[in-house]
């Protein structure tokens, strides 16, 4: 191994003072040859005095290569122990910008070897800051991703990261779900839908590996429809255990580096696992929440909302309406044509139910054939008149089974705070109970203000 010896100019010293020494006794001699007389150069005076000379100019070498060499030796080990402090600083502050290159770099103009050892420091110094600054977006990510549960905001938010971290100028997130590729998240892109049937997309999510288009400056890409024109197009799998989840897409104007490509590695599996859990949380919160049949709200998150809502309603004086209906007769659609297609007349009702609603209505199956509506900021008249067009579209529709065709009616109960005074949202319910089951006993297939 190499090492550096010790005392450095301690050795130089020996070495030039004995040099110096050793041409004071030569030199004598060479004087004789040039053709001085001997008696008068070889005298112990005369020998003193070249030695003298020898030791005071290997002195003066020794001070020369300290004053010269030493102070840019020093000069480095000053900023070597300036990196040291910014690093600790920096570790400790997680302040980057004092591990940045330019505040310790060393000023070299020389071709010679301490010209070398300068720049080999600076390139060590942007190696660290390099290294720093991917394990400082390492971590800025992996916090993001294990602060964040829903898939919506965690992909929204990743992609802030990807954009920031590659510097990319465009980029969108797509997920698969149900057997399709959909955009969660995306940036930059005018038509972000169209890359869900983009080629290099599938090819990614099939090779499980990256793919990367390199674009002519003049060419423009279908399918990759930025706001500029990009040089370099990156497609990259989320793989979960070899498992596509769905596909990062990142476009750059100047197409990427290395370090961005290698961060993008670091970064690929922190996020398939967080993208993992988001999308089991989604599914979980699903099964909790919904009704398995028909995929509307469950009685028990659905009345979970209808307390919330109805909080909120007293909160900022606002009505509420609320709508209960009930399939008329449904014990004959299931005697007659069979539990499946009861099943599936339950379901078609649930739909027509949901597109007769408005954005930001509730609506649960409350029991067997029972379903109830929430509308938020509804009065009486509103949920009357809700209750209304849903009857019609109900009448109006029908479930084939086989080459029969089932039609069934439906009886509704609405009711409204605060023009009802009730006391609680379980009040709302049993009066809109009481007025549906009003509907029912003056002939079914109408609708009832309780
Ligand atoms: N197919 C199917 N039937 C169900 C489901 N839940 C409840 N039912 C049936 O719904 C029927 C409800 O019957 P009833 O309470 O007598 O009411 P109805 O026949 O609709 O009569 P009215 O409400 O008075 O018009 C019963 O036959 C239940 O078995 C379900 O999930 N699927």
């Amino acid at each position: 191994m190499i090492r550096m010896p010790h005392k450095v100019f301690t050795d130089l010293a020996i070495w030039m003072i004995g040099l110096g020494l050793l041409m004071g006794i030569i030199f004598p001699f060479f004087v004789v040859m040039m053709g001085l007389p001997a008696n008068q150069v070889l005298t112990p005076w005369f020998f003193v005095a070249t030695m003298t000379a020898g030791f005071i100019v290997g002195g003066a070498n020794i001070w020369l290569a300290r004053k010269v060499v030493g102070g840019r030796l020093h000069i480095l080990s000053n900023r070597m122990r300036l990196v040291e402090t910014n690093l600790r600083a920096c570790v400790q502050s997680g302040n980057e910008k004092k591990c940045m290159s330019e505040a310790c770099n060393v000023p070299v103009d020389s071709d010679d070897e301490i010209g070398e050892s300068g720049r080999a420091f600076n390139y060590l110094v942007e190696s660290l800051a390099l290294a720093h600054k991917t394990d400082a977006a390492v971590r800025s990510f992996t916090e993001m991703l294990a602060s964040h549960l829903e898939l919506d905001i965690l992909v929204s938010q990743s992609l802030q990261k990807l954009l920031q971290h590659t510097e990319a100028s465009a980029g969108a997130i797509l997920i698969a779900a149900e057997g399709e590729m959909k955009i969660v998240s995306s940036h930059g892109i005018r038509t972000p839908d169209s890359l869900c049937n983009s080629d290099h997309v599938r090819r990614a999510m099939q090779t499980g590996t990256r793919v990367i288009v390199a674009l002519p400056e003049d060419v423009a890409v279908e399918g990759i429809l930025t706001d500029f024109r990009p040089r370099e197009v990156l497609v990259d799998p989320v793989l979960y255990k070899g498992v596509p989840l769905g596909a990062i897409i990142l476009a750059s104007a100047k197409g990427f580096k290395d370090d961005a490509k290698a961060r993008l590695d670091l970064f690929g599996n922190g996020m398939a696992l967080a993208f993992n859990n988001a999308l089991t949380h989604d599914r979980l919160q699903k099964l909790a929440a919904l009704d398995s049949l028909t995929s509307i709200y469950n009685r028990r998150f659905g009345m979970a909302r209808l307390g919330e809502e109805f909080s909120r309603a007293i909160r900022v004086n606002s009505p509420l309406g609320v709508m209960m209906f009930d399939i008329d007769h449904f014990k004959m659609v299931n005697d007659t044509y069979g539990h499946l297609a009861g099943d599936r007349v339950l379901v078609q009702v649930a739909k027509t139910a949901k597109l007769a609603l408005r954005k930001g209505d509730i609506l649960m199956r409350y029991g067997g054939e029972e379903f109830l509506a929430i509308f938020p900021a509804a009065s009486k008249e509103n949920a009357l008149a809700l209750g209304e067009r849903l009857r019609r579209m109900v009448q109006d529709t029908s479930v084939l089974d086989g080459d029969q065709i089932i039609c069934v009616t439906i009886s509704i109960g609405v009711t409204s705070y605060p023009e009802l005074e009730v006391t609680d949202e379980l009040d709302l319910v049993k009066r809109a109970d009481e007025a549906l089951y009003k509907a029912k006993e003056t002939g079914r297939n109408k609708v009832m203000m309780g």
